[in-house]
């Protein structure tokens, strides 16, 4: 996502159709915004009427006339201000507001965009750079659809009132004045493009300077442990310095635009001023026309300084624009089938089958893996770090999508059945246990909106929660903080965990969810989990390292480099059970090694 100079043409056109696709926004809008620009247009009429009432004034003093007019017309003037301050504030109104909401609008599709997307995605992007999309982009964008809409309709019809009645006055003159339009249409067309790539720069350093700052303020208890403060900071300057070395290439290359055409409307008053006066001494327009004709011209020299502007707050919306249709044009490459009727409830049986799942081209993580999971049995998944335990359960609920091979629920392949029937069958916890913001009861409910608050006390009781929660001051109601860093990593598990047993899905997958509790509790959300399982039917998958987890299995398996290379059946009434294994491939490497349960390996009979 790397900018580039862009041509003027090109550029123009990439920057027309982004400005028309966020003009697609505003069709629902539409009635407002004629209400708003016929009155704005009123308010721009009203103002036209002001150089011809000061001319009627200059040649009604100049002349020993009756002074009444005079009178009459001062008040007349007054009346023009106050009827144009009204009608084109109420214009205004209508027409902010909806910028406004058009942004929004785009700002909440943006964000429902993003929800859809892969997990895969999410681990590309920096979480400062997306949400400085959903914000800082989405404000340049409705910074200058505000004030654009406004400006340009004012402008647009100043100028053209303007011109007609400079016509009106004196042609010759008009010609003089209408010399601006080629010229300052080639100083846009020129600054353009450079203006547009400049500011998509600038974005993206905001983005990066947002990312640093993201990335350090929540990461802040490992830069305190070693000492990073400064080393943080100094990462944060270079960042600022980069933002203000773009920022000040776009503010110069704005600036240079505003002193071309500053030089080019100074030069156009000079020659009415110098043409006026040659008319007035041959007799062919009056000194109020001059002075009427001025302020037309002043109108017209006022709208080109502010097309300037304009076309560079717009250059700002088009950069702004291109990095969030970027994303908007991104589609989750998992699709759910939504036209297959969704199944009845799971009885909770699941395989994998033959799956090779990678992240990265030519780095296999998960290599034929094969399992099946009966309904109802509970199966732990051991195995060293990094050999793919966690992948492999997130293929369950589709976060990814393998390869090759495939996953069945019920003897359902999972990518033909709508994603939200698959994801209602399947409560996983992870081992980090995120907690949004907000109350214990809030939380535990994320599990299943509906629950009632008795409902997310029973969930609480049964991951072993419920006893922490009510010693707190506010109970229920107390708030988690911020990621939930109120409140210890293994209270934060066990509220994880109260949320998939709210769920009551037919299939529990843990992984290492209890890793961050005391041996004590841990066993007692074991005996939970066994019990609840067994009760209720449901067919669990737990990843464990901990031998502690492994009295609640009906079998280990143990997986190696991307595939699963021993089990075991365990009776939980049979300890020696659970001290044996077998390898479940041929070619299958029988380790020796005995990080499961220290047992020695059994061949398969
Ligand atoms: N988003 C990703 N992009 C690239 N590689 C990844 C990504 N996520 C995980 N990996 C790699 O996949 C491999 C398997 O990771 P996984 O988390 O499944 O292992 P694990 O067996 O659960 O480990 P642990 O027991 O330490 O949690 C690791 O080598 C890891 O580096």
């Amino acid at each position: 996502m790397k900018s580039r100079r862009t041509a003027p043409d090109a550029a123009d056109k990439g920057m027309a159709r982004r400005l028309l696709r966020i003009a697609g926004y505003a069709r629902p809008y539409r009635w407002r915004i004629i209400a708003g620009t016929l009155l704005v247009l009123a308010g721009t009429a009203s103002i036209l009427m002001f150089p011809l009432a000061v001319a009627a004034v200059v040649d009604a003093a100049s002349t020993q006339g009756d002074l009444l007019e005079l009178h009459l017309l001062a008040a007349g003037i007054l009346l023009l201000f106050v009827l144009r301050a009204v009608i084109s504030g109420i214009g205004g109104y209508l027409l902010d507001s909806i910028g406004e909401r058009l942004v929004l609008d785009l700002r909440h599709d943006l964000f429902t965009h993003l929800m859809r997307l892969d997990l895969d995605f999410f681990h590309q992007q920096k979480v400062g750079d997306l949400s400085s999309r959903l914000s800082t982009d989405t404000a340049a964008i409705r910074n200058a659809v505000t004030e654009t809409t406004v400006s340009v309709l004012n402008q647009a019809s100043m100028l053209i009132g303007s011109a007609l009645m400079m016509a009106f006055i004196n042609w010759r003159l008009t010609l003089i004045i209408l010399f601006l339009a080629p010229t300052t249409t080639v100083l846009s067309r020129h600054f353009g493009g450079i203006m547009e790539t400049a500011s998509r720069r600038v974005q993206e350093q905001r983005a990066a300077v947002s990312a640093v700052a993201q990335e350090s303020i929540s990461g802040i208890a490992v830069v305190k442990v070693l000492s990073r403060s400064d080393h943080e900071a100094g990462r944060y300057a270079q960042s600022l310095a980069r933002l203000l070395a773009s920022s000040l290439r776009s503010i110069r290359i704005s600036a240079w635009f505003r002193t071309h055409l500053y030089l080019l409307t100074s030069m156009t008053t000079v020659a009415i001023f110098w043409y006026g006066g040659l008319q007035i001494h041959a007799g062919s327009i009056s000194a109020g026309q001059l002075v009427a004709f001025l302020f037309y011209a002043q109108n017209i020299s006022q709208a080109f300084s502010a097309f300037a502007q304009l076309y560079s707050n717009l250059s700002q919306a088009a950069g702004a624009s291109a990095r969030v249709f970027e994303l908007m044009a991104l589609s989750p490459s998992i699709e759910s089938n939504d036209d297959a009727v969704p199944p009845p409830r799971s009885i909770g049986r699941v395989r994998f089958e033959d799956i090779g799942f990678r992240h990265v081209p030519g780095r296999p993580i998960l290599d034929r893996f094969d399992l099946a999971v009966d309904s109802g049995e509970i199966v732990i998944l051991s195995g060293e770090s990094g050999c793919g335990k966690t992948t492999a359960v997130q293929l369950l609920p589709r976060l990814f999508d393998p390869y090759q091979g495939r996953v069945l629920i019920d003897d359902r392949d999972i990518r033909e059945v709508p994603l939200r029937w698959l994801r209602e069958q399947v409560a996983l916890v992870s081992q980090d246990a995120f907690l949004f913001g907000g109350t214990i009861r809030e939380n535990i409910r994320y599990g299943r909106l509906d629950a009632s608050d008795q409902d997310v006390e029973r969930a609480a009781r049964e991951a072993e929660a419920h006893d922490f929660i009510a010693a707190m001051p506010q109970g229920y109601d107390s708030e988690v903080g911020e990621r939930g860093v109120r409140i210890s990593g293994g209270q934060r598990q066990r509220l994880a965990l109260a949320r998939a047993f709210l769920r009551s899905a037919p299939i529990l997958v843990l992984d290492e969810a209890t890793s961050g509790v005391d041996s004590a509790t841990e066993e007692k959300i074991h005996d939970t989990v066994y019990r609840w399982c067994k009760r209720e039917g449901i067919t669990a998958l737990i990843v464990a390292h901990r031998s502690a987890a492994l009295r609640l299995a009906d079998r280990i398996v143990v997986m190696e480099r991307g595939r699963i290379v021993r089990e075991n059946d365990c009776d939980p009434a049979s300890p020696q059970d659970a001290q044996t294994f077998r390898p479940v491939r041929s070619d299958a490497v029988i380790a020796h090694d005995t990080s499961a349960c220290g047992a020695e390996p059994r061949m398969r009979a």
